[in-house]
């Protein structure tokens, strides 16, 4: 089965807010930017990915996604991350209208393809199926199949609401980097330790981190 991946990204001035005490102001907005580029990169390199779609009204992204091959969708009507991506996957559809879709986080620099291959055929056995983040709280996949609704639900304590609503668990081993997102310094120092992409290298080489 080949997927669409449908990808969130919030205006990079805005993002990223709780690495604040590990990047400031001035690097934050790159740091964004790279571990998206890393995301979208190793998400086109998947041989179970058809094509990617980024949901963003980030100019700069924008530019930067696209030219990895990334299809841009506007962040219209702007109604925070589970509207944008029920947008993302309905425009998707527009075209594709069979297309099983799935979304991911931007925020994962460590993403390999081989292992979000692996997820993604785990995946394809259930109508929506979700993967949890490393912190065990939070979700970094939501996936449905050719006849489901994503019917996102991000946000605080989103594995528990995924598994709420009816989205199968995926139990996968193996696959820490589709699962490694960073919110924090100590999950960057993980993803770092996994082994992160290039983008996400070179700007993190430049940050002033104790304890890595
Ligand atoms: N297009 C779009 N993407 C969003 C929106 N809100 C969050 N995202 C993206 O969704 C993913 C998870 O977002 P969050 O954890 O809420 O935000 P973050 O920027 O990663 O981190 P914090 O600022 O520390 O909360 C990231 O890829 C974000 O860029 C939104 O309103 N629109
Ligand atoms: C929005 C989510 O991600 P994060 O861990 O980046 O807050 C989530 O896990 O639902």
């Amino acid at each position: 089965m080949q997927w669409t991946l449908v990808i969130p990204l919030k205006p990079l001035t805005q993002a990223k807010s709780r690495l604040a005490d590990t990047a400031g102001d001035g690097l934050r907005p790159g740091l964004a930017l790279a571990f998206a580029q890393d995301t979208v990169g190793a998400a086109l390199a998947c041989a179970a990915v058809s094509d990617v779609a980024v949901v963003t009204d980030d100019e700069l992204a924008g530019r930067k996604l696209a030219a990895l091959g990334a299809r841009i969708v506007p962040d219209s009507p702007a109604g925070g991350l589970n509207a944008a991506l029920a947008h993302g996957a309905a425009v998707v559809r527009e075209t594709h209208s069979r297309t099983p879709v799935a979304t991911l986080n931007a925020d994962l620099p460590a993403l390999r393809p081989a292992e979000l291959a692996v997820v993604l055929g785990a995946a394809a056995e259930f109508p929506r199926a979700f993967l949890a983040d490393a912190a065990g709280l939070g979700t970094t996949l939501l996936a449905a199949g050719p006849d489901g609704e994503l019917r996102p639900e991000f946000g605080i304590d989103s594995r528990a609401r995924h598994r709420a609503s009816g989205a199968r668990e995926l139990e996968v081993a193996g696959v820490d980097s589709v699962r490694q997102d960073v919110d924090t310094g100590d999950d960057l120092r993980a993803a770092l330790a996994l082994g992160v992409g290039p983008y996400t290298a070179a700007v993190s080489a430049g940050l002033l981190m104790p304890g890595a």
